[in-house]
């Protein structure tokens, strides 16, 4: 019966769904409700098996317009984050209801990039999940809208869900969107057909990806899903990307949609976030012995290895460690700020102990906070 099942997805215990704001909202821009309601079966039928299921949802901007009397989505920072605010509590309610006709609890689950990148955040972003998940409440997580500027946004819920997924331990990431999987061309285009595996990123090499299609609700598009994707599964975690409207099919194993196999093993969530999508706020030259030192014994970057210092960082900010040709290497969170290297430079540890102290002994980047690019 289960022949032809995908085992990634029939075996998953802990699963992260993920849904799109062009799939939530009907085509006069409203949160459908019979989508959120269909959505939500399918949902509680995954617990019904014995899966864990964290859902990531979009739609807050969305679910706000209406209400606010704007036809689409606003262009400006602040009138989206208005839209979030008035959206993230209808879109909740709705879940919450649904929800609760099958008896099961809500939880509501804002985040920003902090959560992920701070250990201090990150530790109590995974204690919350999983206290949430041990009372079998179903987390529904969506971005901090309302409070996130442009510099800490995750700017997408795709990347937002494969960080999630990380941070949860998933075992199966499922993107729902408006389309039924990733196509080697623009699906709008004739002849553009459906990708049904891929193992790769080689699989991706013939792979063109259009703009959004959906009506102004969406941000991500295609590109945000595959980028996610390869940060699940780079990550160890399978990825099915698949239609909102086959989300019973896809969760039940069938082979609709995509599936993205996962390509490499689990790595630290902060870790994954800051090589794959942290703006780095400066750079780090280094000579050549610590470029060998970061990158071949994944050691700590010490003052002795820096011959000079690009851009106006702060401590705790991320920054690019390049080697003398200026190509980065690594990404790290540097301990001073900027202004403060400049007198480090080239000096060894005691040295800087001697004349300046002993706060000035510890590493520029410490080897926990670095990830080779
Ligand atoms: N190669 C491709 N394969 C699949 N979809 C594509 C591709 N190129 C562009 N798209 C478009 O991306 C859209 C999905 O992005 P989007 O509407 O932002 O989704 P969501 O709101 O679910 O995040 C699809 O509707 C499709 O038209
Ligand atoms: N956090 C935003 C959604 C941002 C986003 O990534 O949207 P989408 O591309 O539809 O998944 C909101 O709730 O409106």
């Amino acid at each position: 019966m289960t022949e032809g099942r995908r085992i990634e997805v029939t075996v998953a215990r802990r699963i992260v769904v993920k849904v799109g704001s062009s799939s939530l909202t009907t085509a006069a821009g409203k949160i459908d409700p019979s989508t959120v309601s269909r959505l939500v079966d399918v949902l509680a039928a995954a617990r019904l098996r014995g899966a864990e299921v964290v859902l990531v949802s979009s739609g807050a901007i969305a679910a706000g317009l209406a209400p606010l009397g704007l036809a689409k989505r606003p262009r400006g920072l602040a009138a989206q984050q208005a839209a979030a605010s008035v959206g993230q509590g209808l879109l909740v309610h709705r879940y919450t209801e649904e929800l609760a006709r099958h008896g099961v609890v809500a939880g509501q689950v804002l985040l920003t990039l902090d959560d992920v990148t701070r250990r201090s955040h990150y530790r109590n972003a995974y204690q919350t999940f999983a206290k949430l998940l041990e009372l079998g409440v179903l987390p529904i997580v969506n971005e901090n809208d309302t409070v996130a500027t442009n510099e800490i946004r995750f700017g997408d819920n795709d990347r937002l869900a494969s960080l999630v997924a990380h941070l949860v331990h998933a075992d199966l990431l499922v993107l729902l969107s408006d389309v039924d999987g990733l196509y080697d061309a623009d699906p709008r285009e004739p002849g553009a057909r459906r990708v049904t595996d891929v193992t790769s990123p080689a699989d991706l090499e013939q792979v063109r990806i259009g703009s959004t299609g959906s009506a102004g609700v969406g941000t991500g598009g295609m590109q945000t899903k595959v980028e996610a994707a390869r940060i699940a599964t780079g990550a160890g975690i399978p990825v099915v990307l698949a239609a909102a409207d086959q989300a019973a099919v896809a969760l039940a194993g069938e082979p609709v949609g995509t599936l993205f196999h996962a390509t490499g093993r689990r790595q630290p969530t902060r870790l994954l976030w800051l090589a794959h999508a942290t703006d780095p706020q400066g750079t780090l030259l280094l000579d050549p012995g610590a470029v060998r030192a970061v990158v071949e014994r994944h050691a700590s970057l010490l003052a002795a290895g820096i011959t000079g210092v690009i851009g106006a960082f702060t401590a705790g900010d991320p920054v690019n460690l390049a080697g003398p040709d200026g190509v980065p290497v690594a990404r790290g969170l540097v301990n001073f700020d900027a202004d403060e290297v400049p007198r480090l430079l080239g000096r060894s540890s005691q040295d800087l102990k001697r004349e300046l102290g002993a706060a000035y002994e510890r590493e520029v980047v410490h080897r926990d906070d670095l990830v080779l690019l």
